[in-house]
């Protein structure tokens, strides 16, 4: 597991969401030119839309070779295809759409009128295969070492569909669940799990706004991973908390100190 979480702090969630449009692009780059090609975890959410709509409107989205790139989701919303809510749906819409991604290299969660039916433990269990198919011997384990794994945190502390206290939370042996009865709508959800969330190389969490500001503190302070499962999420190489200022506000001065006036 990676060292202590590393912060940074943007004046506002336009600039947040531009400056981690930019890493992004320099990671995807990098690990296309050393590795080949680069594979990402893309995350629903206001803040993970705001970072894929920055990157569509980056004149240097045109320095990744698309047709090179894993999509994976850490979480989905287990809805009918093309439904708004699907975090998919809102990510075709902000980026995805308008650059030439390789379709077999986009792995969407399964739609809740898909081959699983309304069976939202079939679907989970399909998408692990799906992973565990994508992960080579290189990976040591059942999914493939995303290059970067991005997560929205909630007001309440979750990442994916991980909320606290539920037994998605919990799991320590699957990579992928079906959620049942989430707090946040819709109820019925499909995550990651903390242990698939760690084998990615980098983790970054996303947290913009005032509502974000208690969740990061409880997360950034100590808090338990089953209580506040934001404080589990952590890479094998780098842990990264982006937030703007607001988010920011109620961090503990040794974190965060906040600028003189
Ligand atoms: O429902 C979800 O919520 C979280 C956080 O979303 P936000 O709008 O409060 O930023 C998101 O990360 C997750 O992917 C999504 O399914």
């Amino acid at each position: 597991m990676s060292q202590a979480p590393q912060l940074v702090v943007h004046r506002d969630k336009e600039l947040m969401a531009q400056a981690a449009a930019a890493r992004l692009i320099t990671r995807i780059v990098d690990a296309q030119s050393s590795r080949g090609s680069a594979s990402v975890v893309l995350t629903g959410g206001r803040n993970g839309n705001g970072l894929l709509a920055a990157l569509a409107a980056a004149p240097a989205r045109d320095a990744i070779d698309w047709g090179r790139l894993d999509l994976w989701w850490g979480d989905e919303r287990f809805l009918p295809e093309g439904d708004p809510e699907r975090n998919v749906t809102q990510a075709r819409e902000a980026l995805l759409d308008s650059v030439p991604l390789d379709p077999k290299r986009v792995h969407a969660m399964p739609a809740s009128d898909g081959p699983y039916g309304n069976d939202v433990d079939a679907a989970a269990a399909a998408y692990a295969e799906e992973l565990a198919r994508a992960a080579g011997p290189e990976n040591h384990g059942p999914v493939p070492t995303f290059d970067v794994l991005m997560l929205g945190v909630g007001p309440d502390t979750h990442v994916a569909s991980l909320f606290p206290e539920l037994p998605a939370v919990r799991e320590t042996e699957r990579t992928v669940v079906g959620v049942h009865g989430a707090p946040k709508p819709p109820p019925t959800r499909i995550s990651l799990t903390l242990p698939a969330i760690r084998s990615a190389r980098e983790v970054w969490l996303l947290a913009a706004g005032e509502d974000k500001a208690q969740a990061a503190a409880i997360a950034l302070s100590g808090a338990g991973e089953i209580q506040a499962p934001a404080a589990g999420a952590r890479g094998k190489t780098r842990t990264l908390w982006l937030l703007d200022a607001a988010a920011a506000s109620q961090l503990p001065r040794s974190l965060y100190p906040p600028a003189s006036p």
